[in-house]
């Protein structure tokens, strides 16, 4: 084997630098404090614990990431992160950017075809894709629930014409050796989706054995005193890897207003129409977005869903905006607790 087998794309060698191979590391347990990563030397797979010396970089090496590793003074330790092709992002709650997972060459989004299955829930993770720069592909779980999967597989198609939608099982097993043909030796791959979609059924079956139910009590065993993690990099044996972390199960991730328009690609084109440059799209003349609600050609739902993630993601351009919003949010909070205080004292007085 060779570093290929975890995931190396030839763009990564010219970050390497005077180090040699044996140094490169990527970053397969996150336990907050130390590391596990995996390596090659003589052709055969290593894995060591490590911890990180003082980076010369504030940002913190995360699952996923290429990594140089070099003993010092008898320890293992990462020297140096090497630079993100792509990376997977959340918004902290002050409106900067935290990296979740790093170099990532395919995106599932998971969602199953019952009443879990959200327009708005895609449209939101389609966001997250191109701010990552990564590839989505839509895995729709449970197939075998539904006698006909078109019905999802038409709706996701109007989202998007270019995107793969792909109906699959783990009870029956169909679309999964379809699903196993799109990941490559070097993709390493990430599931996103709710919670109760399959995600876990689909990794374990990826990777040919129950991993993720039994892995907490045999990985506990191995590390000892260590808090297990919850954040994995797995390989899989018919090549290609897969990141599981509970971060990217979350729905609440930063993109750029560029982003959403890019995803709503359609409605962006329609404004191009609007008599006015600075048309709002409520209620000018010569609007072409309120004629295309008028004519039905385009949906309210997806209408709304764009205003929606438009909004959220110019908190994301402008973190100063985001924490000005929460605090006139909390003030308006505080204001009317204040007011309820005033009319229950008055209450009081009765
Ligand atoms: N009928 C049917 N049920 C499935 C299928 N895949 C998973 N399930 C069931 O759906 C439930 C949730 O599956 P999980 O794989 O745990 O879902 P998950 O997305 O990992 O959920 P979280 O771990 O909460 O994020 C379980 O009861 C599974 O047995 C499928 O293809 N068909
Ligand atoms: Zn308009």
């Amino acid at each position: 084997m060779d570093h290929r087998d975890l995931g190396l794309k030839h763009s990564i060698f010219q970050h390497i630098g005077e180090y040699s191979i044996e140094a490169l590391f990527r970053v397969s347990k996150d336990y907050g404090k130390k590391y596990g990563v995996i390596g090659v030397e003589k052709g055969e797979l290593i894995e060591r614990e490590v911890s990180r010396l003082q980076l010369e970089t504030d940002e913190r090496p995360v699952i996923g990431d290429w990594v140089i590793c070099q003993e010092l003074q008898g320890d293992d330790v990462i020297t140096e992160l090497l630079p993100r092709e792509t990376q997977l992002a959340r918004t902290r709650s002050s409106g900067t950017q935290q990296a979740i997972a790093a170099n990532i060459s395919h995106i599932f989004i998971t969602t199953s075809m019952n009443a879990e299955f959200n327009l708005n829930r895609l449209e939101r993770y389609l966001v997250l894709a191109k701010a990552s720069g990564v590839q989505p592909t839509v895995v729709l779980t449970k197939r075998d629930l539904v006698d006909d999967p078109s019905e999802y597989v038409n709706q996701i198609a109007q989202l998007d014409p270019s995107l793969l939608a792909l109906p699959v099982s783990t009870q029956t097993g169909e679309g999964l050796d379809e699903l196993l043909s799109l990941i490559q030796k070097t993709d390493t791959c990430v599931l996103i989706g709710s919670s109760g979609v399959g995600k876990s059924s689909l990794i374990n079956f990826l990777l040919g054995e129950e991993v993720l139910e039994t892995l907490d009590i045999s990985d506990e065993g191995a590390r000892g005193s260590h808090t297990t993690s919850n954040r994995f990099l797995f390989m899989l044996p018919t090549g290609g890897l897969i990141i599981d972390s509970p971060g990217l199960r979350q729905v609440g991730i930063g993109a750029s207003t560029k982003n959403v328009e890019e995803t709503f690609s359609d409605v962006e084109a329609l404004a191009d129409d609007c008599r006015y440059r600075n048309c709002t799209h409520e209620k000018e003349e010569g609007c072409a977005i309120q004629a295309a609600l008028a004519d039905g050609s385009l949906s309210p739902r997806r209408y709304k869903s764009y205003l929606k993630l438009m909004t959220e993601s110019r908190y994301a351009d402008n973190p100063e905006a985001f924490q000005r919003e929460r605090h006139r949010q909390w003030r308006q909070v505080t204001k009317n607790r204040k007011e309820k205080e005033k009319v229950l004292g008055r209450y009081k007085e009765f």
